[in-house]
């Protein structure tokens, strides 16, 4: 059983108006475990953001009756962001290391390896001197990582860590929190737009509710329905994890062949309006990326092969 990192009872979120309150979650209870990687999802606007200050205790909670938190344990990376002159990446990151600093305030060697690793760990030595007022979004994004994971803190939350990062980026990070919290026990909590990649790496979905918070392993949150009822997912088969294609086409093709040729033969032919599947008109017999069409055609490709399969739906 995992220790416990963080808890909340009964907590309210939101922000106060004059008299009134905009409550965003309504008396909700909430733990993080040390070692879980938990990817919070839910609409635009719905308060991922104002929850993960309130965790920290950047933003007032509305009321809570009861938590552990210890701002000091808790690393946080939020998405505005950081302007300031003439700073190198290495400093910038070496500013996580402030609450370990000696009373001379300087980085002593410890610091130093930890900063080093963390350079490593993100990918970041080849522009560890680079003015961060140069740097890219995505770039940047990397640096605050790098400065949250520094801290070392057993708590570390990040808000949209992936927003600006490239395809193999946003695998990468996903990947080294997943590690992080799984090596050093830490509690990771990220909150994320990005279905496919929560599905495939967090231990655990939060999914914000109507004000309260749905938890549970990504499978069963799938298989039981509450993504789907969350998001109201439109033209995304969440069980296959395919957008869905209208055969439009009316033309079946009966296509024959094994492996990632008649995955992504499939994948071309669905998104190009055919139906594949028994009984179709037409048969497609795959192999070694050859394509043997029941009209007597063959063709050396894909994109050849939809070119054939035109002619012969509009002849
Ligand atoms: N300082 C504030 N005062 C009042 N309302 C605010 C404040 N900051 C944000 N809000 C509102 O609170 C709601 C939740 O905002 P929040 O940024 O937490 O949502 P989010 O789920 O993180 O959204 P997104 O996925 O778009 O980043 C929004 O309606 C927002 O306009």
């Amino acid at each position: 059983m995992s220790e416990l990192a963080l808890s909340f009872n009964k907590l309210s979120v939101g922000y106060r108006q004059g008299n009134t309150s905009k409550v965003l979650f309504d008396s909700i209870d909430l733990t993080l475990k040390a070692g879980e990687l938990v990817c919070f999802m839910g609409p635009n606007g719905i308060g991922k953001s104002t929850l993960l200050k309130t965790m920290a205790g950047l933003t007032a909670p509305l009321s809570s009756s009861s938590t552990n938190i210890n701002s000091k344990k808790i690393a946080i990376v939020l998405t505005d962001r950081v302007h300031a002159m003439h700073m190198r990446v290495r400093e910038l990151i070496g500013y996580g290391r402030y609450p370990y600093l000696n009373w001379h305030a300087q980085l002593t060697t410890v610091d130093e390896v930890v900063i080093e690793d963390a350079l490593k760990l993100l990918h970041l030595k080849s522009i560890a001197d680079k003015d961060i007022n140069t740097l890219s979004d995505g770039q940047l994004q990397m640096v605050m990582i790098a400065r949250a994971i520094v801290q070392d803190t057993p708590i570390i939350l990040l808000d949209e860590p992936t927003a600006h990062l490239d395809l193999n980026n946003r695998v990468e990070v996903m990947n080294t929190l997943r590690k992080l919290a799984r090596q050093s026990n830490k509690a990771i909590l990220v909150s994320t737009h990005e279905l496919d990649l929560a599905l495939q790496t967090a231990d655990l979905l939060w999914l914000a509710d109507d004000q309260k918070l749905l938890t549970g392993i990504p499978e069963d949150l799938v298989l039981d329905g509450s993504l789907d009822r969350i998001f109201q997912f439109k033209g995304f088969d969440l069980k296959t994890g395919k957008v869905f294609h209208e055969s439009y086409r009316g033309v079946k093709i009966n296509l024959v062949g094994e492996g990632h040729e008649y995955l992504w033969t499939k994948n071309a032919l669905e998104r190009c309006g055919y139906e594949v599947g028994e009984n179709g008109e037409l048969k497609i017999e795959i192999s070694n990326f050859k394509f043997q069409i029941s009209n007597g055609k063959r063709c050396e490709s894909i994109q050849e092969l939809l070119e054939a399969i035109d002619k012969h739906a509009k002849s």
